[in-house]
């Protein structure tokens, strides 16, 4: 088999490789892809320093053409590519393709971006001096990923990461190597010099901590867990570097009993379980109001039973198989603690087998859950969701902020007085009136507060708040 090598200073690099393997039939191996090691590392940051000089003063021109080509080749291959992701991740293949979609418009979108780059000429206080506000390039950019959006997440952001200027070394998720080396190669036969970008894929505590302890990292830009989060938060303080962090959600979706209850229940199901409830935006908690409760959960049940669990490939599935066994462990030890904890265990709950052997787990709907319980307040990553009965609205609105978490929290409601103060009132970076908590566009803001997110939005223009550094400059006339 060939070996899917890493690219450092412009050359495919690498012998050492690791399987990855498809979670819906785990005979399968997708690929193999190099296994880097911290010199590995430590060569692609001098690469992607030694090319910043040149590349932070490149046309905007050549940084348009270069993100253009390379979102219409992903555009182009978005069913190959999308059945590549659906293979390594076990998203389904509609999902998936629609995630390659998404990857390629975020390309266009700072393509555009490129072209639009600008800043502030404004009068000084002072008499006869002018102030020119311009946004540099930070530097080498450190990117590690998690495997949850093996395509969409590394595109929003190495896209920005070019588009303003910045040299890269990018981690990907061990998991999911595939479609990341796909983009790498893709913008590298765009015409990207050498060492702007540089991919290491390869262990986090060995790629990713190199990444952490070098001080010619100028940024971090990671999604994944709260605890890695943590230490790219320690190590970045310790070098002085900017960071910016994506983890986890507990993201409420609150259900007025004046709700349309068809758009309550697909809005759930959707935020709950699609893409296996694999999304940092998934809702997990279901804040249900007592006129309505019963009613939700049983059509919502209904529902569930309708849902195809199988093969991520196979025409007709609706849930795709866990990412992997350690997944698929921390989410049946969950239910074992749902039902521990006291709550109804209304649905699903087992481990199914399939014709291909794969990480299969029944959608899982516990009931009568209450918002102090571990399923209630810890991140699951999995479909596994909890129904938390309320009073009122103002009940339900104080246990949905009531979190350590605030990425995205959502609300089904007809009463325009109701979603406009949940809008006002959710301690929450996206809020959703009648939409699932999850499935974003790619041109507005993304990220949360409280312990979900850290530092500048991601995506649409606000990412140029993290790529780029501001300069004041003032000139006597
Ligand atoms: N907010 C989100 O979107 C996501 C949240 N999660 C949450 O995290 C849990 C665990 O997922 P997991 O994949 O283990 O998350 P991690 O935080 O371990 O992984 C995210 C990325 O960080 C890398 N990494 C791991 N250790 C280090 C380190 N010491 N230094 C630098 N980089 C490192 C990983 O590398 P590698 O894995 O390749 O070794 C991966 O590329 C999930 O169950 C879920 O709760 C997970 C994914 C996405
Ligand atoms: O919901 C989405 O569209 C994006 C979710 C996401 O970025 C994540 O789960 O990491």
């Amino acid at each position: 088999m060939t070996i899917y090598q890493n690219l450092i200073a412009g050359e495919w690099v690498g012998s050492n490789a690791t399987k990855n393997i498809n979670p819906s039939d785990t005979n399968e191996v997708v690929g193999l892809y190099a296994d880097g090691s911290a010199d590995d590392t430590k060569n692609a940051i001098a690469a992607a320093k030694a090319a910043f000089p040149a590349w932070s003063r490149s046309g905007i021109w050549e940084r348009h053409v270069i993100l253009k080509k390379a979102g219409d080749e992903i555009m182009a291959r978005k069913d190959e590519l999308g059945a590549l992701l659906a293979r390594e991740e076990g998203k389904t293949l509609p999902e998936a393709t629609g995630e390659v979609i998404r990857a390629s418009q975020i390309f266009e979108f700072f393509a555009g971006e490129a072209l639009r780059l600008a800043g502030e000429v404004i009068p000084s206080v002072r008499p006869n001096i002018g102030v020119e506000i311009t946004r540099e390039a930070l530097g080498v950019i450190g990117i590690i990923t998690p495997w949850n959006f093996p395509i969409a997440i590394p595109a929003w952001k190495i896209a920005p990461a070019l588009c303003y200027g910045n040299t890269i070394v990018f981690k990907p998720a061990e998991l999911v190597p595939a479609c990341s080396w796909a983009i790498v190669d893709i913008l590298h036969r765009a015409g990207l010099p050498k060492g702007v970008l540089n991919l290491v894929m390869g262990k986090g505590s060995v790629v990713g901590q190199a990444m952490l302890e070098s001080p010619d990292v100028h940024g971090i830009t990671f999604t994944g867990s709260t605890g890695t989060g943590r230490r790219v938060a320690a190590a970045s303080i310790e070098h002085n570097r900017k960071f910016q962090l994506e983890m986890g959600g507990k993201n409420p979706m609150v259900v007025l009993d004046d709700a349309d209850l068809n758009v309550a229940v697909e809005a759930a199901a959707n935020s709950g379980f699609f893409s296996t409830g694999q999304r940092c935006t998934a809702s997990s908690r279901l804040i249900v109001t007592e006129g309505i409760h019963d009613k939700f959960v049983a059509a919502l049940t209904d529902k569930l039973k309708t849902l195809v669990v199988d093969n991520a490939l196979k025409a007709g599935t609706h849930i795709g198989p866990v990412v992997d066994e350690r997944q698929l462990k921390t989410d049946t030890d969950y239910i074992e603690i749902g039902k521990s904890e006291g709550a109804k265990l209304a649905f699903g709950g087992e481990v199914i087998s399939r014709d291909t052997p794969g990480f299969y787990l029944q959608p899982t709907l516990f009931t009568e859950a209450t918002n102090q319980m571990r399923i209630s307040r810890e991140e699951i990553f999995g479909p596994v969701v909890s129904v938390i009965r309320v009073k009122d609205y103002d009940e339900a609105l104080a246990t949905a902020n009531d979190t350590p978490f605030g990425l995205s929290a959502g609300i089904a409601t007809t009463s325009l007085k109701h979603a406009t103060h949940f809008k006002r009132n959710s301690e929450a970076g996206m809020v959703m009136v009648n939409l699932p908590t999850a499935g974003v566009d790619f041109h507005v803001p993304f990220g949360g507060r409280k312990g979900s997110s850290y530092g500048p939005r991601e995506q649409g223009k606000y990412a140029a708040e993290f790529y780029t550094t501001v300069k004041t400059a003032y000139t006597l006339a």
